[in-house]
């Protein structure tokens, strides 16, 4: 097993566009304004250590996908105006399971979990249920 930590910011608001504004304040509260949060992404991967390399993944490899699937597309943007998230309201789970979609297109079985912590008391932890 191996985890791997990085930071990203973005700015979101929870906002569903299927409620009134009524509900989307009833619901989300004070988050249905625009905020930011700067994120810990933690990745964990698992897999049988090559006895040739002494390795399952290059950690560098695996630092180059989280930063092409994953920070290139989401660091200091708003979600809401990313084509992969139109339509979906950017909760943390909802921003976990994303994520979890675009690793897996290059990690496959190695990708184990997925952590990300939208502040220092709240966080969602998603493994591909
Ligand atoms: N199930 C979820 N609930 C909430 C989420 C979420 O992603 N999933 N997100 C938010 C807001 O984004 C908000 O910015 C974070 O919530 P907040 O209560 O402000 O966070 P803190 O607990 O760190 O804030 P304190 O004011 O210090 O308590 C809300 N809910
Ligand atoms: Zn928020």
């Amino acid at each position: 097993m191996y985890d791997h930590h990085t930071l990203l910011y973005f700015s979101h608001r929870l906002y569903s566009h299927e409620l009134t504004l009524e509900e989307n304040k009833q619901i989300y509260g004070k988050c249905i304004n625009q905020h930011g949060h700067n994120y810990v992404l933690e990745v964990s991967v698992k897999g049988a250590v090559d006895p040739k390399t002494g390795m399952f993944i290059n950690i560098t490899e695996l630092k180059s996908i989280i930063a092409t699937e994953v920070l290139d597309i989401l660091d200091h943007r708003t979600l809401e105006d990313l084509e992969p998230l139109k339509g979906i309201v950017t909760t943390t789970e909802n921003v976990a399971v994303w994520i979890w979609g675009a690793l897996h297109k290059k990690l496959g079985n190695l990708l184990f979990e997925v952590k990300i912590e939208e502040t220092e008391k709240n966080f969602v932890i998603y493994r591909g249920e």
